[in-house]
């Protein structure tokens, strides 16, 4: 494989498409990409009780635990493994046992804030956006949260009102001017199957990336 990896980031709204465009942008390349979802790097609410936990301001940049992000994909960019935190929506909390990840050609970093921090960023490669109506991302939003996340109608209309629409416009929305490219309408075929040609690339040609990169080998 090659290091460093090639790096995409993908941010946007909740519902907007995120997950879907990394699934279909990266499934013909088995395990040669990476996904590094942050969600997963929620900050570690253990030490307080459910209820609390239910009622934290999750789209807030200052939910994330982004040292520990930033460590995390220095260290699998350097070809080293890490031992990603695994998130569980129901429990509003880590779950107990990390997963080992190991560095490959690709690896994208996912989530509504992927494109807010400054570190960050100078690690990805290629930042998209993806870019959907508000009123389709709600709905989408409502039906994943109460069959998949096991929330209430009520609670999933309370929250978006109170925190996740404007955390939206205030952080999210205005984090577009660090992409390289925005994709309407999410899962849209002719960006996807732009991207998967990027993406296959990338896996196929570890050649290129050495010309393309001047900290690359073929560089020193
Ligand atoms: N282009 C699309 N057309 C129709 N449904 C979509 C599209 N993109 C995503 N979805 C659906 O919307 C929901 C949220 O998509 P997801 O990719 O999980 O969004 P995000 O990761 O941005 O929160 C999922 O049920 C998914 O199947
Ligand atoms: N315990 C939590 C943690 C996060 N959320 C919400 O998840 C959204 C981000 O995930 P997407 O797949 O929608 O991008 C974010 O808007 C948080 O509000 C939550 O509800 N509970």
């Amino acid at each position: 494989m090659t290091i460093p990896s090639f790096v995409i980031g993908i941010a946007g709204g909740t519902g907007a498409g995120k997950t879907t465009v990394a699934r279909l942008i990266t499934e013909n390349v088995g395990e040669a990409v990476t996904r590094i979802p942050i969600d997963n790097y929620y900050e570690d609410l253990s030490h307080l009780e459910l209820e609390e936990r239910a009622s934290i301001n999750y789209d807030h940049p200052s939910a994330f635990e982004w040292d520990l992000l930033r460590d995390q994909l220095s260290t699998l960019l350097e070809g080293q493994s890490i031992e990603m935190p695994v998130y569980d929506f129901e429990i509003h909390n880590r779950k107990e046992d990390p997963k080992t990840v190991e560095p490959t050609d690709v690896v994208i970093v996912e989530g509504i804030l992927a494109l807010y921090d400054e570190d960050i960023n100078e690690m990805l490669d290629l930042r998209l956006y993806v870019e959907t109506d508000a009123d389709v991302r709600i709905l989408r939003r409502i039906q994943r949260d109460v069959i998949e996340r096991g929330r209430d109608l009520e609670g999933v209309i309370d929250q978006y009102l109170s925190t996740v629409k404007p955390m939206h416009e205030q952080f999210i929305e205005p984090s577009k001017k660090h992409a390289d490219l925005i994709i309407p309408e999410g899962a849209n075929s002719v960006a996807v199957n732009l991207l998967e040609e990027k993406v296959q690339a990338e896996v196929g040609s570890d050649a290129m990336r050495d010309w393309e990169r001047p900290s690359g080998p073929s560089a020193e």
